[in-house]
């Protein structure tokens, strides 16, 4: 069976109450068949999930851009799978490279999370990527495949899959411009499939989403959707920009 397009909007840090209005605005007016036929998803900052829940169509899915895998506690700052749950939030963005590098989270920590997650019935996109000097260092398979190990320790079932959508984000490419070219995106996503073959079940390998990020935009999209493995995007700068977003959400499959 066909994998479901998926496209992600992460306005990481970015963004306020006008936006949300444009924003939720301009998608509510995509295509109704659009809207049934894929997965569209938009992760606004944390205080915004509210707003942008009850603003968008009941077909749009909204995303956290991260949480804590503890339930509840002395967590300054944190945000439990409950929390999110309780405000009608189902999807959330896991182990972006922001998150691992810029707030040291490794990949165990990336793996607790999607474990939470799961166990408590949010979908995760589980964010994956090498940085250039891993690619220049020819690591980037061994760095690709430890960070799914991690993830997919954490996914306790054939089933679980289904609520797994991993992203590709080369680090070299995230709010660059370089976007990674469909031959090399696609290089990746083919590998990650077998590894996903190998080392979880031939099922999994063929229905796990595998989404590809960085510098995506209205002009390369195109061109990237033809793609059999690149099952969708996630996408940063040009996620915050309505008609542009709306342009990679329609991206047509080959
Ligand atoms: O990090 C990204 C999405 O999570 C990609 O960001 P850009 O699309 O801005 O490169």
């Amino acid at each position: 069976m066909a994998r479901r397009f998926f496209v992600g909007g992460n306005w990481k840090m970015n963004g306020d109450q006008a936006l949300v209005e444009t924003l939720t605005t301009g998608l509510n007016s995509l295509d109704e068949g659009l809207l049934a036929s894929r997965d569209l998803v938009v992760a606004p900052p944390f205080p915004y999930l509210t707003a942008v829940r009850t603003a968008l169509n009941k077909h749009i899915g909204v995303a956290a851009q991260n949480l804590h895998a503890k339930a509840s506690g002395a967590f300054t700052g944190e945000v439990s799978v409950g929390m999110l749950k309780d405000l009608d939030i189902k999807w959330a963005v896991i182990g972006h490279s922001e998150r691992r590098s810029l707030f040291a989270e490794a990949d165990e920590t990336v793996a607790e999370k999607v474990g939470a997650a799961l166990a408590g019935g949010i979908e995760a996109i589980a964010c994956i990527g090498e940085t250039l000097a891993e690619r220049e260092a020819d690591k980037t398979f061994e760095v690709l495949f430890r960070q799914m190990k991690h993830i997919a320790q954490a996914v306790s079932s054939e089933a679980a899959w289904d609520h797994v959508v991993v992203a590709y984000e080369p680090v070299w490419a995230i709010g660059t411009g370089k976007v990674a070219t469909p031959e090399q995106a696609e290089e990746v996503h083919v590998a990650l499939r077998k590894w996903l073959s190998e080392h979880v079940s031939a099922a999994v390998a063929a229905k796990v989403r595998i989404i590809y990020g960085g510098s995506v935009n209205a002009k390369n999209c195109g061109d990237l959707a033809k793609i059999a493995d690149i099952d969708g995007f996630l996408v940063g700068g040009a996620s915050l920009k309505v008609d542009d977003f709306k342009t990679i959400c329609s991206a047509p499959r080959a």
